[in-house]
C-alpha cells in the first residue's frame, strides 16, 4: 500500500512560489491500477516524482508500505526505488550505445541479479522482440522502443509501476497494442500501476480514474455527466 498523506509540492521561483500539488491524498492498495489524467501542466508527472521518491513533499508525506519515505536515509531511499519501483516513460529513455537486451537488462545487472540476461531475453521474447535482441534503440520504431522500456522497468519485479504517457509517442494503433502489453504483463506480475494519460480509453481500463485539476487529485466523474 501506498500512500499520499496531505501531500503539498511547492517549487520556489524568480516569480515567487507556485503551488504544484496541493493537498492531495490518496491510497493505492497493491496491485490496483489507477489512471490519472487531466491537463497539460496540473502536476501529474510531479505526482509520479513524488511516487518513486524522486521528488520530496513541502507539506505531508509519502508512505511506502507503512514506511515514510521522509523517514528513511538516502541510501535506503535509494535501495527503495531501485528494488520496488519500475517507471516507463513517453520518449523511452533508451541508452543509444546499447542493443535491446541490454538496455532491457541494466538495472538488473546493477543489481547484481545473476540470471539478468536470460530473464530479460524471455520478457523481450513475450513481447514479440525475440527478434530484435541485438538491435540498437536508432533500428527500433517507437513500439519497440517502448517494448523494451517496458521490460526494463518490469524485469526487476518492483511492487509499483509508474507510467508517464507511456503511448503519448506513438501512433493510436501502436499506442494501443503498447498498452495492452503494458496491462498484460502489469497483471501477471500483479504490480501495483500508476498511468499518466490523456488517453481516455486506456485510462478506462484500469481499475479507478482519477483526474488532476490545478494540483487538486479528484475521483473522475463519469463522461456522461
Ligand atoms: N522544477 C520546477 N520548478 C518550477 N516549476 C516546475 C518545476 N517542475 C515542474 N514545474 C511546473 O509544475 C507544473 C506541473 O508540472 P507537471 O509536469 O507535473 O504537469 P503535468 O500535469 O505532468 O503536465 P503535462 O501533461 O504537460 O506533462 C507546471 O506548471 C510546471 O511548469
Amino acid at each position: 500500500m501506498i500512500t499520499l498523506n496531505s501531500v503539498n509540492l511547492q517549487y520556489q521561483t524568480e516569480q515567487g512560489p507556485i503551488d504544484i500539488l496541493r493537498n492531495v491524498d490518496l491510497a493505492l492498495p497493491a496491485g490496483e491500477r489507477v489512471a490519472i489524467a487531466g491537463p497539460s501542466g496540473s502536476g501529474k508527472t510531479s505526482l509520479l516524482l513524488l511516487l518513486a521518491g524522486l521528488e520530496a513533499p513541502t507539506g505531508g508525506w509519502v508512505e511506502f508500505n507503512g514506511e515514510r519515505l521522509d523517514a528513511l536515509s538516502r541510501d535506503a531511499l535509494a535501495d527503495m526505488r531501485r528494488d520496488q519501483i519500475g517507471i516507463v516513460f513517453q520518449s523511452f529513455h533508451l541508452i543509444p550505445s546499447l542493443n535491446a537486451l541490454d538496455n532491457a537488462a541494466l538495472p538488473l545487472e546493477i543489481a547484481g541479479a545473476r540470471d539478468a540476461r536470460s530473464r530479460v531475453r524471455k520478457l523481450l521474447e513475450k513481447v514479440g522482440l525475440g527478434h530484435r535482441l541485438t538491435h540498437y534503440p536508432r533500428q527500433l520504431s517507437g513500439g519497440e522502443q517502448q517494448r523494451v522500456a517496458i521490460v526494463r522497468a518490469l524485469a526487476h519485479r518492483p511492487s509499483v509501476l509508474l507510467a508517464d504517457e507511456p503511448t503519448g509517442n506513438l501512433d493510436a494503433q501502436t499506442g494501443a497494442e503498447v498498452a495492452s502489453l503494458l496491462l498484460e504483463l502489469d497483471a501477471i506480475a500483479g504490480t501495483t500501476l500508476v498511468l499518466v494519460t490523456h488517453d481516455m480509453a486506456l485510462a478506462n481500463r484500469c481499475d479507478r480514474v482519477l483526474t488532476m485539476s490545478a494540483g487538486k487529485l479528484q475521483e473522475k466523474v463519469s463522461d456522461h455527466v
